[in-house]
């Protein structure tokens, strides 16, 4: 079976891509350092550092306006996108904890970009309801509860506008998608990439970024 030509990524390689991509600003890095000391229990949450400039390089690759978010924990990722988008631009990022999203709060009004965040706390499936049928959206970010993934692609999929882009975090669950006997959480999320897989609406790749991505770009 072939294995690509990838190169293992130590430690030093990991720092020397970090240090070739655009730097956290003081508010992403006060972000980090704030989910870190306060929330060390869960602060593996948290998009990996290149995720946030990737996701950033996305939103300007595709000029995207309206952006919708499915898992905001403490808003690196909403800020990170946020900040790339054009004036006019706006993020809706769902998530159901207060307490999590207050940091998010915090840092998205130091950063000056509050105003074009919408921030709703509910289960993300009731918020993707509410939103019109017209295909809207110019991206989607999913990381949130696992085994709602697939019902939250088809949520979203039909809400893209023609070219919109999809990203999907997590979609290696820690390697353990390859395990033919997974159960829980890695079967919801191998479930979904044979869901992503069938898709006809859309083009999608899988790519080895942090626990895997996957892109994908409405028909
Ligand atoms: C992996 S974290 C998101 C990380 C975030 N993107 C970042 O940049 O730090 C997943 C988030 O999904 C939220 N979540 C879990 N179940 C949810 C649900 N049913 N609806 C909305 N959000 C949910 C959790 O509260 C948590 O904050």
């Amino acid at each position: 079976m072939a294995k690509g030509n990838g190169t293992p990524l130590t430690d030093e390689l990991y720092a020397y891509m970090l240090g070739h991509n655009p730097p956290l600003d003081p508010v992403q890095r006060m972000l980090v350092e704030v989910t870190h000391t306060q929330l060390p229990l869960v602060a593996g949450k948290q998009v990996a550092e290149e995720q946030g400039p990737l996701l950033a390089f996305l939103v300007r690759l595709t000029a995207a306006r309206r952006i919708v978010e499915i898992g905001t924990f403490t808003g690196l990722s909403a800020l990170s996108m946020a900040q790339a988008l054009p004036p006019g631009g706006t993020l809706l990022t769902c998530d159901v904890s207060e307490e999590w999203t207050e940091h998010a709060r915090v840092a998205w009004a130091k950063a000056g970009v509050a105003d074009r965040i919408e921030l709703r706390i509910a289960p993300a499936i009731d918020t993707l309801r509410a939103l019109s049928a017209e295909p809207h959206i110019d991206m989607a970010f999913i990381d949130a509860d696992k085994d709602n993934y697939v019902a939250y692609w088809d949520e979203l999929v039909p809400r893209m506008r023609p070219g919109g882009l999809l990203v999907v975090d997590n979609v290696f669950f820690h390697g353990e998608v390859t395990d033919p006997g997974a159960t829980g959480l890695a079967a919801a999320i191998k479930d979904f990439n044979e869901h992503v897989k069938a898709d006809e609406r859309v083009d999608s790749v899988m790519v080895s970024v942090a626990d895997g991505l996957t892109l994908a770009r409405r028909r």
